[in-house]
């Protein structure tokens, strides 16, 4: 009698890492350099309207986004039936790479993948926090929030991002603060290049599988930041005004932690453009690819200090697609 080959389970990369860390630019670059393996991205947006899982679209098929809520909480079973579907659905991928929200605490995401259902088609391989090096020097105090530290805590690998600005030497710095012990391993994004096999397959100096050791702790600790953060959406069916967006932007520009939207602007017609704001930081930058009409935007704030109905003041009433 012969007995079928096992399969091996498909392994799990989480990324984590505070808002506007550089989580979804990580994951574009793992998916462009991907080297021929087949990888299925499961990407969590906090507020209701998804913009990684747009931005992530352009560079895999296989991408299946989890608004509106947490995966390290709230969306548990959803992360979980995700999974099972993907596992199902046609041939296995070679990799799933979960984007938890800037607002995860990763330790209640290794807690839905220990399933011991789930851990024989898929293993959570590693955990990767994202580093904002700007962010940190801009806001020492970041180092004391519990939501930053439980990301960095449950790190296999940190992956330093907006580092060009410091000196070699201060980024060394940054780096052994981060990982006083070398371990886990800073990957400097600005100077190295992303070690994708690395990330991907797991290094030499990994101890074997299933046996690796994440830092799981309660899900609901006072580092979960799923309260303490709160999103407003607004969409239109049609194009809005540059000069309103800017406009808005510089009225809540003081209450905003992180702002991102995809827009079309009707002095600028037939261009897509990106939104990102990060603490102080803007960009609008054009958009390649296919992207749904009209305009969504996501901002988010400490729960309170964010007045919804500025954005309609400014951009007009909300218009769904
Ligand atoms: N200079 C620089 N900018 C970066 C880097 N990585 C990301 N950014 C910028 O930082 C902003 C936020 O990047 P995202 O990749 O959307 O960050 P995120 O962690 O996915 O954001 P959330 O999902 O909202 O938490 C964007 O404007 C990016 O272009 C980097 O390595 N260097």
């Amino acid at each position: 009698m012969t007995t079928a080959p096992a399969t091996a389970p498909v392994p799990v990369l989480v990324v984590t890492g505070y808002l506007g860390a550089g989580k979804t630019t990580l994951i574009n670059r793992l998916l462009a350099d991907a080297g021929g393996r087949r990888i299925a991205a499961i990407v969590n947006d906090f507020g209701a309207i998804n913009i990684d899982e747009e931005l992530i679209r352009a560079r895999t098929d296989t991408v299946v986004g989890l608004a509106n809520g947490c995966v390290c909480c709230t969306l548990q079973g959803d992360l979980l039936r995700t999974l099972k579907l993907l596992l199902a659905d046609g041939p296995s991928p070679d990799h799933i790479i979960v984007e938890a929200s800037g607002v995860a605490d990763p330790a209640g995401i290794i807690q839905a993948l220990s399933d011991p259902v789930l851990w024989k088609s898929t293993r959570l391989d590693a955990v990767l926090c994202v580093v904002d090096a700007e962010d940190l020097v801009a806001s020492p105090a970041r180092r004391a929030d519990p939501l930053w530290q439980a990301q960095l805590a449950a790190a296999s690998f940190v992956v330093l991002t907006k580092a060009g600005g410091l000196d070699a030497a201060a980024a060394a710095d940054l780096a052994r603060s981060l990982s006083p012990r070398g371990k886990p391993p800073v990957i400097d994004t600005a100077r190295e290049p992303l070690p994708v096999a690395l990330l991907l397959d797991g290094g030499p100096d990994l101890p074997a599988l299933p046996g690796r050791r994440f830092t799981a702790t309660a899900a609901t600790g006072e580092s979960h930041a799923g309260s303490r953060f709160a999103t407003t959406t607004w969409q239109s069916a049609g194009p809005v005004s540059l000069v309103a967006l800017q406009a808005l932007i510089g009225a809540l520009a003081p209450v905003l932690v992180r702002a991102k939207g995809i827009f079309r602007f009707a002095e600028r017609p037939g261009q897509t453009w990106l939104l990102q704001m990060v603490g102080q930081r803007v960009t609008l930058e054009p958009l390649s690819g296919d992207y749904p009409e009209g305009c969504r935007l996501v901002m988010i704030a400490e729960a309170g200090r964010l007045d919804g109905d500025a954005i309609a003041a400014h951009l007009g009433p909300q218009t769904h697609r």
